[in-house]
């Protein structure tokens, strides 16, 4: 058997809609995500051993020296995964490429976890007569992250529950984006708890989200600016909170002229939308001469989950 590729894209959350924290320390959620044209790739191939390579995309500039090469790398326990399912033997050699940042609330580290998961289901599993379906890689993926059903998955769904449980989001033609990446990166749990704090610190618990409406119907008319209007992350404020330089960021966006400006994910990535492709890329060009970010990457979506290459 030859080795397998699998691309896979970065998300950024149009809404994430953030509940009060539940018992077993997950919040509920109401996440509109929406796969963006930003791609790790990861590549599956025969060896004596697990092993596992990371190394930065060509003609990207991520910083890849704090992702693990050990059985902690998510692409690494997913093919642990996959290989017990299977009941073979997990002897693959995992080489990750990454153009997503790292712990950048575009979640890399899952993107890589669903592209190993396709990845040795491909290279292991019986083409002819599959033993595992569509749907127990997206089990698999739930149990990894809440992240990584959606990087399965892809274009744009709304995700509930802990953002595991997903339901395809109608969306029409193509939104244009600008992100700004950090130098360093943020920890979800950590944002997560300040979030949790600032809530306790103001007695307001948080109440369970609902779907934005307005967010549903600029998706469903492809309209650019009211998407833009409707963007929401109640992680934002946590996010400012621990790194408060982001402020500088969304503002210079908003000034430049982006449509919508927004923390992706639990940061500290900044994502703007423009209105157009040309829009885009003067976007990002202003951006980049602001000096308020450390890398500016341009990017469409949606686009298709963990697809073979
Ligand atoms: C911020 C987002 O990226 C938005 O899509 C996700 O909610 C995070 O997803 P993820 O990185 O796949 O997160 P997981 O690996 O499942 O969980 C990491 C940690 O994030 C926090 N977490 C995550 C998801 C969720 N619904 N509630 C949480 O409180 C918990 O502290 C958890 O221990
Ligand atoms: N394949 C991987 N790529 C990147 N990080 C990984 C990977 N496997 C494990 N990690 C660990 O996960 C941490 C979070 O990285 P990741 O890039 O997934 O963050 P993120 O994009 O902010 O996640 P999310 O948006 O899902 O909250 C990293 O600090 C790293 O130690």
């Amino acid at each position: 058997m030859t080795a397998v590729s699998v691309r896979v894209p970065a998300k950024v959350n149009l809404q994430l809609g953030v509940g009060p924290i539940r018992d077993d320390g997950y919040h509920d959620l109401v996440s509109v995500f929406h796969a963006v044209s930003l791609f790790d790739e990861v590549t599956a191939a025969p060896a004596g051993r697990l092993e596992v390579t990371v190394e930065s995309a060509p003609y990207s500039r991520v910083a890849v020296d704090g992702v693990p090469t050990g059985a902690d790398n998510l692409a690494a326990r997913a093919a642990l995964l996959v290989a017990a399912r299977l009941g073979v033997e997990p002897a693959v050699a995992l080489r990750i490429r990454k153009a997503i940042p790292v712990a950048g609330g575009m979640a890399g580290g899952s993107a890589d976890a669903a592209a190993a998961l396709v990845a040795c289901a491909r290279l292991w599993d019986d083409r002819d007569d599959p033993a595992l379906t569509r749907d127990d890689l997206l089990d698999l993926a739930s149990d990894l992250g809440s992240d990584v059903p959606f990087a399965l998955l892809g274009g744009t769904a709304i995700g509930v529950g802990r953002g595991e449980r997903l339901t395809p989001a109608l969306a029409r033609g193509v939104f244009h984006w600008v992100f700004a990446t950090a130098d360093g990166g943020l920890s979800t749990p950590a944002v997560y708890a300040e979030c949790d704090r600032i809530r306790a610190a103001d007695s307001r618990p948080g109440t369970r989200p609902q779907v934005s409406e307005d967010l549903m119907a600029a998706l469903a008319t492809g309209d650019a600016k009211n998407l833009g209007a409707a963007l929401v992350n109640d992680l934002q404020p946590a996010a400012l909170k621990l790194r408060p330089s982001l402020r500088r960021t969304l503002a210079a966006g908003r000034d430049l002229g982006a449509i919508g400006a927004l923390v992706s994910g639990s940061g500290p990535t900044c994502a703007f939308l423009a209105s157009n492709d040309e829009h885009a890329a003067e976007l990002a060009a202003d951006l980049d001469g602001a000096g308020v970010a450390e890398t500016i990457v341009r990017a469409s979506g949606p686009v298709p989950g963990a697809t073979v290459v």
